[in-house]
């Protein structure tokens, strides 16, 4: 199988350089508009695909960006890795502004979301035990340490439903729960990119402390854009190894997240709906045989 980069830039990222052949294509989805067209082209030879997670111009709020139609999307193009580029808070003085976390666990506190594409006409279990894939995720921290950041490998990601800061009392709590980072758009993603069979890395950048530092003032979108822009060299220089590092050709996933549908569908197949089949045509197209 050949690999195609998925790259879904988050706050202040809303385009790529570099890639060669570039055109924004307008993908249509069972699931509706995608946050905006994708960007698509080559990286060293290696296909990829670009998706602002807001769209351009930042239109999106973290409970109205398309999480369905974007990885549909994705998928529907070809895409088999997604690196998921995201702004976080920090809820650990060790985690500092500047750093990258390479996500590997969430607790999911959003609920103003479609979390699943699949349900009633065909209901389907997977296991997101594991959310993010650790091939990608170390491909990922290697990418980035090569460019000079401090990768910190694993970090649970709270996933809040925004779009206003937390609360100090919040923040609190998630620091006592054991979160190290903060953010709005983590969480549907990574479940729906696991429906999907792709294997998804979620790199945060992290942007402020929150509001539970004492010495930091409370998070602001201006402390948040100011340190996006001091590191955003470092971010396209991440995504500009990443063909190297993953290659054209791509080898199962050893941790099975392209095969994550195996066994997960519990509807019979003569109780299935024809309807909600046809709209899972490229998310389970492969178990399915729609
Ligand atoms: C501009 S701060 C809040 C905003 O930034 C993060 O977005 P993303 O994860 O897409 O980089 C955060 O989750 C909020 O949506
Ligand atoms: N402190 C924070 N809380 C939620 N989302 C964020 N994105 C960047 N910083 C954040």
């Amino acid at each position: 199988m050949k690999t195609m980069i998925g790259v879904i830039g988050g706050s202040g990222i809303y385009q790529i350089d570099g890639l060669e052949g570039a055109s924004w294509v307008k993908v249509k989805t069972p699931w509706g508009a995608p946050s905006d067209q994708v960007l698509v082209g080559r990286l060293d030879g290696v296909p990829m695909a670009f998706l602002p997670r807001h769209g351009r111009g930042h239109v999106h709020s973290p409970t109205t960006v398309p999480y369905r139609a974007n990885i549909d999307a994705l998928k529907r193009l070809g895409v088999t890795d997604v690196i998921a580029v995201s702004a976080c808070g920090s809820l650990r003085e060790d985690m500092a502004p500047g750093d990258f976390v390479i996500v590997d666990q969430y607790i999911d506190r959003t609920f103003g979301r479609e979390k699943s594409f699949f349900g009633t006409g065909c209901v389907a279990h997977v296991s997101v035990a594991h959310p993010t894939c650790p091939r990608l995720s170390s491909a990922c921290a290697q990418a980035a340490r090569a460019g000079g950041i401090k990768v910190h490998e694993g970090g649970t990601y709270l996933a809040m439903e925004g779009p206003q800061f937390s609360t100090l009392a919040e923040s609190k709590l998630y620091r006592s729960w054991g979160c190290d980072v903060i953010g709005m758009t983590g969480m549907p993603e990574a479940k729906l990119a696991r429906e999907a069979e792709l294997c998804y890395a979620s790199v945060a950048m992290v942007t402020d402390y929150d509001c539970w530092h004492e010495s930091h003032g409370a998070v602001d979108v201006a402390t948040v854009i100011a340190t996006l822009t001091a590191n955003s060299s470092q971010g396209r220089s991440m995504v500009s190894r990443l063909p190297g590092l993953l290659g054209t050709d791509r080898a199962p996933c050893p941790h099975g997240c392209d095969r994550a549908l195996d066994n997960a569908i519990m509807t019979a197949p003569e109780m299935r709906d024809p309807e909600v089949l046809a709209r899972l045509d490229a998310i389970a197209g492969r178990i399915l045989k729609v």
